[in-house]
């Protein structure tokens, strides 16, 4: 606590020495997180398309390499379907065909071979009866168990099975079809691997690593093998079936999306740096604005063209002046009004805030000195910045200004936002800077109350002298039920614990009447007086006796009606 004094009093001695020139040059640790800050955006401008693109192109090419393949699968499932469908019609035909119902004779057999020399798939047909192939296209009069004949075929139509070899020695492999007239008796025709090897052989082989044909329970490989195991896929594959137990798997090679991505790198590549560049130009456009908003600001701020207005604030009761809220006005030459909920925030940013406060300070003193007496115990309200804590220079001025003004028999009352508490975590100090500010006979004021952070824990915590109610609340007398109940309980809490309540922006006569009603201290608002500047400032200074209970009696020199009330708003 004493080492905190300590640093006051060393701050107030070392601020007199100082001339304002000697000042801290506002904003250059905000001009530098701004250059940074621009930097890192346009580094992010140009960036961040760039990474969109390849890793959009990344999930791109996969959604072509999956097309392709599934292309591919398609039309192979579609050759094999159709030499299934040619093998079936014509193994039903023969199934069906009085020829093959009667013995085999030599007719017989020679109709089944013209019958699969016709019949562009099929190698032999061999008729079933009572379980065992009794007619061959191949092999004449035979007596073969079924099983025997075709290992492992399913003596059912649409039955399909892989053989490796043929039972009546043809070398090559072959697939065994099946359709049955009834449960004993039906053909099994066998058609040719070569041609179903052949539509998984496909040429393209930089393009897929491996394309398989499952028929029933087993596998057509391109390479020729023919196999129970199903394949084993380590790149990207689709597969496609049909409803007669066909289907398809193709497999990518490594080098198919590269393939991809290679043919688009370059355009995804050139859209995403146009785009950055133009999202880099944007962004440069936006801080050169900025920088020449703010070099406006800045000589504004010299120029002492930013003006203080005067908004007074008066006795609930009897509409004697309590004192006078200074608020900024700048009008510019090029942009016209620029009205202070735009340029307070931004000089906070820009860190401006402190010479702005400074040089409207300065500006009060001589409108105080030269142009206007307030009457004295009248109190000069100064909104604060945030950052004033923390800045001894800032605490020093502030602490000359209300000198200036006990000489004069006013009162300095500092103006802040229940943010700036939430924000300021460190309690400790700040009511430690509140007793000294008391001290200093210089007041608090809580603004803008009850517009989202209000706690009961920092009003107790904190020693505030005003509290100032949100004009929200105010707005909601006559037509809110709700913001009449958090209004009346506003009004109580700050009675109970001893603060002065000022409501803001009182309009109507109506609002004056019912804060009135519950015991309000002060009234700012239009319906008294506009913010003004000093020139106009002497006739809202009333001179006389107090009004009670209807604000607009003619007798008393407040209210002023609004519609006189001054230029600025
Ligand atoms: N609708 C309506 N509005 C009324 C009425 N009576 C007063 N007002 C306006 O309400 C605002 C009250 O100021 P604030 O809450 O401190 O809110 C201020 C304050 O937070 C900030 N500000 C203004 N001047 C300064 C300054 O010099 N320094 C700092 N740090 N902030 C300032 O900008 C805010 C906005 O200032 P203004 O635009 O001047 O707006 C002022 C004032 O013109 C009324 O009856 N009806």
């Amino acid at each position: 606590m004493a080492s905190m004094l300590d640093m006051f009093q060393r701050t107030v001695l070392r601020a007199e020495m100082e001339d304002e020139a000697t000042m801290p040059r506002p904003g250059g640790g905000a001009q530098r997180g701004f250059a940074a800050k621009r930097k890192v955006l346009i580094i992010l401008a140009l960036a961040v398309p760039l990474l969109v693109a390849n890793y959009g192109m990344y999930g791109w090419s996969s959604l072509a390499v999956r097309k392709e393949l599934t292309s591919t699968a398609q039309s192979v499932e579609a050759q094999a379907a159709l030499a299934l469908k040619a093998a079936a019609i014509t193994t039903g035909e023969v199934a069906d065909a009085r020829y093959s119902q009667r013995g085999c004779f030599l007719g017989s057999v020679q109709l089944l071979q013209l019958k699969a020399l016709s019949s562009p798939y099929v190698r032999s047909l061999n008729v079933v009866r009572n379980g065992k192939v009794t007619c061959s296209s191949v092999g004449g009069a035979v007596d073969v168990p079924a099983e025997l004949f075709a290992p492992g075929l399913a003596l059912r139509t649409g039955s399909i099975r892989l053989l490796q070899s043929h039972w009546f020695g043809l070398e090559a492999p072959g697939i065994a079809y099946v359709h049955m007239r009834n449960a004993q008796d039906g053909v099994i025709s066998i058609m040719h691997e070569r041609y179903f090897r052949d539509m998984v052989d496909l040429p393209s082989k930089d393009r897929y690593r491996s394309v398989v044909l499952r028929l029933g329970d087993q596998y057509v490989y391109g390479d020729g093998g023919m196999t129970d195991t199903p394949p084993v896929f380590i790149n990207q594959f689709v597969s496609v079936r049909d409803s007669n137990g066909v289907q398809v798997f193709v497999e990518a090679s490594h080098k198919l999306r590269m393939m991809y991505l290679t043919d688009s790198v370059v355009t995804w590549n050139l859209i995403a740096v146009a785009i950055g560049l133009l999202m880099a130009l944007a962004v440069n456009f936006y801080y050169v604005r900025g920088r020449s908003f703010e070099r406006m600001m800045r000589t504004a701020i010299a120029n002492h063209d930013i003006v203080p207005f005067y908004q007074p604030v008066y006795h609930a009761e009897g509409a004697l002046l309590e004192g006078v809220e200074i608020l900024a006005r700048w009008h510019n030459p090029g942009e016209g009004y620029i009205a202070p909920d735009v340029f307070i925030p931004y000089a906070e940013r820009m860190g401006l805030i402190d010479s702005l406060t400074l040089s409207l300070i300065k500006q009060v003193q001589h409108d105080l000195e030269n142009i206007i007496h307030l009457p004295v115990g009248r109190t000069v309200a100064l909104n604060v910045p945030p950052t004033m804590f923390d800045k001894p220079e800032m605490i020093g001025a502030l602490e000359r200004f209300s000198g200036f003004l006990q000489q004069n028999g006013l009162r300095l009352v500092l103006e802040v936002t229940e943010r700036q508490f939430v924000e300021q975590a460190e309690t400790e100090r700040i009511s430690t800077f509140f007793e000294w500010l008391h001290r200093q006979g210089i007041l608090i004021s809580l603004d803008d109350f009850g517009t989202g952070y209000s706690s009961m824990g920092y009003l107790n915590r904190f020693n505030f002298d005003y509290l100032k109610i949100d004009g929200v609340f105010v707005n909601g007398i006559g037509s809110s039920t709700t913001a009449e109940g958090v209004l009346d309980t506003i009004i109580q809490m700050a009675q109970k614990l001893g603060m002065k309540t000022i409501a803001e922006k009182v309009e109507t006569k109506e609002q004056v009447l019912y804060l009135v009603g519950r015991q309000v201290d002060c009234i700012q608002g239009y319906y008294y007086a506009k913010p003004v500047p000093v020139t106009e400032l002497n006739q809202y200074i009333p001179i006389a006796a107090p009004i009670h209970g209807d604000a607009t009696d003619a007798e008393s020199p407040v209210p002023v009606p609004a519609g006189n009330a001054g230029s600025a708003a």
